[in-house]
């Protein structure tokens, strides 16, 4: 819920940009350290979710680590502050300029994603004299029962070896003198609302973690990736995700033997809330079968709705001030400037009637949103607004 003087200050800004709400995204970052905390498990913040500097800064301040997806994202994390000993290194097309940055950085760890992937870090930690730490990425084959395009614990996804190749992952990290298995690592896929799903990986992680045990391996680290789900649908009523029903999960179902830590890669659920995209009706089409509104943002800011179909919240910011019980609503197709037809934010939009020049905010922005962003159109890079 965006106050008045929110509002107000909101319309000073040039429209398209993000808006990050600050105190929310230290609140959620709090409430899941200290639900991490009671079990001693270890966060590592994915990256990829938001590089947005002072996202970054915030999410580092807390002290979680940070799980990158690309030698640039190794840097930047390193850049802002999170420490080389908690920086892990994940990516199915690692390429060998970045491995060897990675390398010559000392990051905590590779998570590795193919027997191909651990022979060339083998010989590229090996003419560095190094021995680098490496967490096997294993699909276990557990449905997330999450969109179709972001579940990727599959057979059919290109993530991770399956299990039927672990026996030759094992002849191969005992043949390679420069490599230090550390772990094994899991990621099912993302916006995963059903705890179930995280029920079913534990079973897996359980089964995976004997075998390497049986095999002789000393696994330190449980990698059970992220994932964790925010709402789309309420993001003023249920604004910080529940991470304490969340841990819990691993708590009660996964196996951890003597000495072993429990890691985990959070994204979506740390900065989802904490932002929105704001941008202006530039025109209202009203047609016979039909109703536009016309923003001055599209798929070039925030590509989520047209790539997954994916549901945000939108909410006419300006008509909120003077909505009373006497406003006229009016449904509209909310679509971007761009030249597609799949330029479009949601169909049959039920929002006060809108015209030229109101704020429209499109909600639970903060994950996968300005990282996504793209000049497609030759647009301007989007901008960013702060709290404080
Ligand atoms: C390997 C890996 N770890 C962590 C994440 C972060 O996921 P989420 O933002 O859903 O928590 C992803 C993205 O889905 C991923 O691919
Ligand atoms: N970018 C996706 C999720 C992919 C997560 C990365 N593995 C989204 O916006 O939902």
């Amino acid at each position: 819920m965006f106050t008045q003087d929110t509002i107000n200050r909101l319309k000073s800004a040039e429209t398209p940009f993000y808006y990050y709400d600050l105190q929310l995204l230290d609140d959620t970052l709090k409430t899941c350290r200290t639900a991490a905390d009671q079990y001693g498990y270890h966060v590592h913040y994915a990256l990829k979710a938001n590089f947005n500097p002072k996202v970054l800064q915030a999410i580092q301040s807390v002290g979680f680590g940070a799980d990158c997806v690309s030698g640039n994202e190794v840097k930047a994390s390193i850049q802002y502050g999170f420490s080389k000993d908690k920086v892990v290194f994940a990516g199915v097309g690692k390429t060998d300029r970045e491995i060897n940055a990675a390398l010559d950085l000392d990051i905590f760890c590779f998570n590795v994603e193919s027997v191909q992937e651990l022979l060339v870090i083998n010989d590229l930690a090996g003419a560095k004299g190094k021995k680098a730490n490496v967490a096997i990425r294993i699909n276990p084959n557990v449905d997330a029962h999450t969109h179709h395009f972001i579940t990727t614990g599959l057979e059919e996804n290109k993530f991770g070896v399956n299990v039927w190749q672990l026996p030759d992952v094992a002849f191969t990290l005992r043949n390679c003198a420069n490599l230090n298995l550390i772990g094994i690592h899991f990621h099912i896929g993302s916006q995963i609302t059903d705890l179930d799903a995280f029920k079913n990986l534990c079973t897996r992680v359980n089964e995976l973690s004997d075998w390497f045990a049986e095999q002789g391996f000393n696994i330190k680290v449980l990698n059970v990736g992220g994932g964790l789900g925010v709402n789309y649908h309420s993001p003023d009523e249920d604004n910080i995700a529940n991470f304490a029903a969340y841990f819990k999960v691993f708590n009660d179902f996964l196996q951890v033997k003597a000495g072993q830590e429990v890691h985990f890669e959070l994204g979506r659920a740390l900065v989802a809330q904490c932002a929105s995209l704001i941008a202006s009706v530039l025109y209202v089409k009203n047609g016979k079968k039909k109703n536009f509104l016309v923003l001055d943002a599209g798929m070039t800011e925030l590509i989520r709705p047209m790539l997954y179909q994916a549901y945000h919240q939108i909410e006419n910011l300006s008509q909120q001030l003077i909505t009373t019980h006497n406003s006229q609503f009016t449904n509209y197709d909310v679509v971007g400037p761009i030249c597609e037809s799949t330029d479009c934010f949601r169909k049959d939009v039920e929002l006060p009637e809108s015209v030229r020049g109101d704020l429209i905010a499109i909600r639970t922005a903060g994950a996968y949103g300005e990282v996504m962003a793209s000049h497609y159109n030759l647009r301007d890079q989007v901008q960013s607004v702060y709290s404080e």
